[in-house]
């Protein structure tokens, strides 16, 4: 991988992201003129209303959404550009995307659901490294597996199990651990803390904190948990309807907003409500 331009590992300059039309449907602008830096090893966390865009880009920075010949309707790069550890995504040629995807650790929206229900736990994590390296030495699989489990506070003995003898919680350090397991140099995560208990919630967010701790990644961390946030991320960003509506550290975003849909968050986060998902919508303009 190339070095990070200027030195930050994710450069987003005046990106924006359309759905072309499929079907029905019209073509949609998912993400608008969004301009942001992440620095090495900061963790960016990123909140806004539903439909806001926030998932478009994860799946645009993880790669997944670049592939020109996947059967799925991706969304495109249709104006400015994302740097990621130094390459210029768009138009990233196919061949460049496998090799990409290995450094950029992803933890989709439905990770933890979607585990293939015929493999083990030890099968799922390892898997990863057999894609990138089918004649990698067995007893290091094993070992590096073992290790991730236990670094997300798995019992050793569900190596075998699958993922239906597991909790949701459980199934989502599985899929953490699948997500690290090759070293990615950055990290996106889509609301890793969804549909998880509240107890276990703290559990899963204190793990991104040493997980970061012991292998330094820069990460997106897209969340509607506040505390999670708090935990986790060095500063915010906030998304309204595709635009960047604040960023900053939690203090800086929420002290004295002028945007409209910040100041309804901030007046919710006053009203008690941690989990801003609790808030729907932004409001109208
Ligand atoms: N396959 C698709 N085709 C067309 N439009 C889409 C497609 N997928 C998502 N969109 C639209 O793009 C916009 C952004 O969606 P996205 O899933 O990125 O929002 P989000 O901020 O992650 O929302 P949520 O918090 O509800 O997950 C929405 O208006 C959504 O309807």
């Amino acid at each position: 991988m190339r070095g990070a331009a200027h030195g930050y590992p994710i450069v987003l300059s005046d990106l924006s992201l359309e759905y072309p039309p499929h079907g029905a449907s019209p073509a949609h602008v998912a993400l608008r003129g969004l301009t942001l830096t992440i620095a090495p090893g900061e963790v960016l966390g990123l909140l806004g209303s539903a439909g806001s865009g926030k998932s478009t880009l994860a799946k645009v920075l993880s790669g997944v959404a670049l592939d020109p010949k996947s059967p799925d309707v991706h969304p495109v790069i249709t104006g400015g550009e994302a740097t990621v550890l130094g390459l210029r995504l768009r138009g990233i040629p196919r061949r460049e995307l496998p090799e990409y995807r290995f450094h950029v650790g992803y933890l989709a929206q439905d990770a933890a659901a979607t585990l293939p229900a015929d493999l083990t736990i030890a099968e799922i994590v390892g898997e990863p490294i057999l894609e990138r390296d089918r004649r990698y030495n067995r007893k290091a699989l094993q070992t590096r597996v073992a290790t991730m489990v236990d670094a997300v506070r798995l019992p050793l003995g569900y190596l075998d199990k699958f993922p239906y003898e597991l909790s949701g919680g459980q199934r989502q350090r599985v899929a953490l651990a699948r997500a690290l397991v090759l070293g990615p140099s950055v990290l996106i995560a889509d609301e890793p803390t969804a549909g998880i208990d509240l107890t276990v919630r703290d559990v899963v967010a204190q793990l991104i904190v040493e997980l970061r701790e012991q292998h330094t990644f820069t990460a997106l961390i897209i969340s509607h948990d506040l505390p999670v946030l708090r935990r986790t991320a060095d500063r915010i960003a906030v998304l309204d309807r595709g635009e960047l509506a604040a960023i900053g550290t939690i203090e800086e975003v929420f002290h004295d907003p002028e945007h409209p849909y910040v100041m309804a968050l901030a007046g919710a986060l006053d009203d008690g409500h941690a989990i801003i998902d609790e808030l729907g919508d932004g409001p109208p303009r």
